[in-house]
């Protein structure tokens, strides 16, 4: 099939990539997400079998201070890309945030439980969300958290870059969610693009993330025991690290629709990050 992606250079996007060597990726010159309507029209010219959306504004913190610009590439954009495959009767993965939820409680969200976000990125992603389900169409709305991989900005490489040049961190042991490797997401927005072509009725809202859950400040531990990193990871609460945007306490995503639906089981990112490690030189061997 000819599949269209939406991003190239994102963690997701590469992994796509990889595993989907033949299909069309934009990049921020060929589609900005900033012009939705430059979005449709691409769409529309290729005509493919499928699109995945792997573009997003994810600068958490950022966003608080530019929320109109994120909520046109993360709200109108894959509006404007829902509705044009909807129209069309082509397939469309979309990918969301577990910082739609504004984190209370302990127990993993369903996909049908309140949102409530507690930030400007959050609440762009939210839109999107609504923009794409009022869409209509055989679409999916995969949320998922706490993304990692070699490439790009996240946790795993900041954790790497911070611990070669100090011997302590403190980290927030106060937010619980789920790390996921981008190759993960990248295989499991193929296999639901396929399933959508077959079932276009099993659209919907679904979570994906790795397993186990854990704190910021465990996945931190886990890095550095598996890059071999003699750096003490101190708990602390979010109170002691203050940032522009609130993150939910609790990510904890259920699961299992996307299990029972897609059989798409959550990976364990521990062997995720060994890949990672593996790929960026650092694992202790
Ligand atoms: N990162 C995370 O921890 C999480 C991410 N998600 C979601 O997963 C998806 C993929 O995220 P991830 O791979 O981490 O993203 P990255 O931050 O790694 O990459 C973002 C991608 O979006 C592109 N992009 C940003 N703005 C525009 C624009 N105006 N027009 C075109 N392209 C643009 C970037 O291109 P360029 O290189 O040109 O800037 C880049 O390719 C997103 O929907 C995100 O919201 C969900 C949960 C957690
Ligand atoms: C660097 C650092 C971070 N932290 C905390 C801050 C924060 O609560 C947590 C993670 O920091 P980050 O900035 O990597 O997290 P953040 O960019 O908010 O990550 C989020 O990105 C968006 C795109 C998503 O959709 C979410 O699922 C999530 O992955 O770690 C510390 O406590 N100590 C530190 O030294
Ligand atoms: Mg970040």
């Amino acid at each position: 099939m000819t599949l269209l992606v939406f991003g190239s250079t994102g963690q997701v996007a590469r992994e796509l990539r990889k595993r989907a060597p033949d299909a069309v990726f934009l990049s921020r010159e060929e589609a900005d997400l900033a012009d939705p309507g430059a979005c449709a029209a691409v769409i529309e010219a290729h005509a493919p079998a499928a699109v995945i959306n792997a573009a997003a504004y994810t600068a958490v913190d950022r966003a608080e201070e530019e929320e109109a610009l994120a909520t046109t590439i993360n709200g109108a954009a894959p509006g404007a890309m829902a509705w044009i495959c909807a129209k069309q009767g082509i397939p469309f993965v979309h990918i969301s945030t577990d910082y739609v939820f504004d984190g209370s409680g302990d127990a993993p969200w369903a996909t049908d439980a309140k949102t409530a976000p507690l930030g400007a990125y959050g609440r762009s992603k939210l839109a999107g969300e609504e923009a794409v389900q009022s869409a209509g169409g055989a679409y999916v709305i995969l949320r998922t958290s706490w993304v990692f991989s070699a490439h790009g900005s996240n946790f795993v490489k900041t954790m790497l870059r911070l611990g070669g040049e100090r011997e302590k961190l403190t980290i927030v042991a106060d937010q619980v969610g789920g790390p996921t490797p981008a190759g993960d997401i990248a295989a499991a927005c193929l296999k639901i693009a396929h399933h959508l072509q077959e079932t276009p009725e099993h659209r919907g809202t679904f979570h994906f993330s790795g397993a186990p859950d854990v704190s910021w400040a465990d996945f931190a531990r886990e890095i550095f025991a598996q890059a071999g990193l003699d750096v003490t990871v101190e708990d602390i609460p979010t109170s002691a690290y203050p940032t522009p945007a609130r993150r939910p306490a609790n990510s904890r995503l259920d699961c299992e629709g996307t299990e029972v639906v897609f059989e798409i089981a959550r990976p364990d990112w521990r062997a995720g990050l060994r890949d990672i490690l593996k790929d960026l030189g650092a694992l202790k061997t």
